[in-house]
């Protein structure tokens, strides 16, 4: 671990949470950089702020508890007023993301689609200039038949595609019961056009290419907090 990096993580992580106001619903994120979101929140929380969180995955869910953040559902709340979020690679300018190399990006995707603004914070080494320049794009995918899934990944030009395994050597398996291929594409061109080939093939559940989706990227370094928009 890298201690510089987890400072400049926690910068912005503690700096998106302190924009949540007094009776938002909030989308809470997954990851380490989302994790210090959650224990700012709580911070808040136990100085009266009241809020209620969407967590966008299991683990989540138990850091927000752990925090003393009350959580609620979609059922209950169709719209976020505000979603925070960590990420893999943030492309510069139109401020597209990869996310999922936490195995959570299906309910990210869902949660940030909901959300009326989507706040992502990042550590200086998430910028790039072409998603896919240093991370794979992970895809969900049903485990039946994902073999030929992964065929069709392939033919939509993935270099290299790997299932993702856990810390145990075996299958990971996502908090939706799916599977993970990790596919390499190397530096991406074109990601809406790469977005709907996969978004084209059966048994593909999500993949992580979080495109138009930002309102606001927090990028923490040495020199401090930069915000950007798209
Ligand atoms: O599934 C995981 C998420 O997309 C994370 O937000 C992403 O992997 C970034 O994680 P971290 O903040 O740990 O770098």
């Amino acid at each position: 671990m890298d201690i510089v990096v987890e400072v400049h993580k926690k910068t912005a992580a503690r700096l998106a949470a302190d924009m949540v106001q007094n009776g938002m619903v909030v989308g809470l994120g997954t990851g380490s950089t989302a994790t210090y979101m959650i224990e700012r929140l709580g911070e808040r929380i136990a100085e009266g702020l009241e809020v209620l969180g969407i967590p966008t995955s299991e683990d989540s869910a138990r850091k927000a508890r752990q925090a003393g953040i009350q959580l609620t559902t979609f059922a209950a709340h169709r719209h976020l007023d505000l979603a925070i979020d960590g990420a893999d690679e943030v492309q510069r300018g139109p401020l597209n993301l990869v996310k999922g190399l936490g195995g959570a990006l299906v309910r990210e995707k869902i949660v940030a689609q909901a959300a009326r603004k989507f706040v992502v914070i990042v550590d200086g080494n998430k910028p790039v200039d072409h998603l896919g320049q240093r991370t794979a794009i992970p895809v969900e995918v049903i485990p039946f038949g994902w073999e030929s899934t992964a065929d069709q990944l392939s033919q939509c030009g993935a270099k290299s595609l790997h299932p993702r395994m856990d810390r145990a050597g075996h299958l990971f398996v996502s908090d939706n019961g799916n599977m993970i291929l990790d596919c390499n594409f190397g530096p991406i061109e074109k990601p809406d056009f790469l977005a709907s080939q996969i978004d084209s093939i059966v048994g593909v559940v999500e993949h992580g290419l979080f495109l138009n989706m930002a309102s606001e990227v927090l990028v923490a370094t040495e020199q401090g907090v930069e915000r950007w928009e798209p």
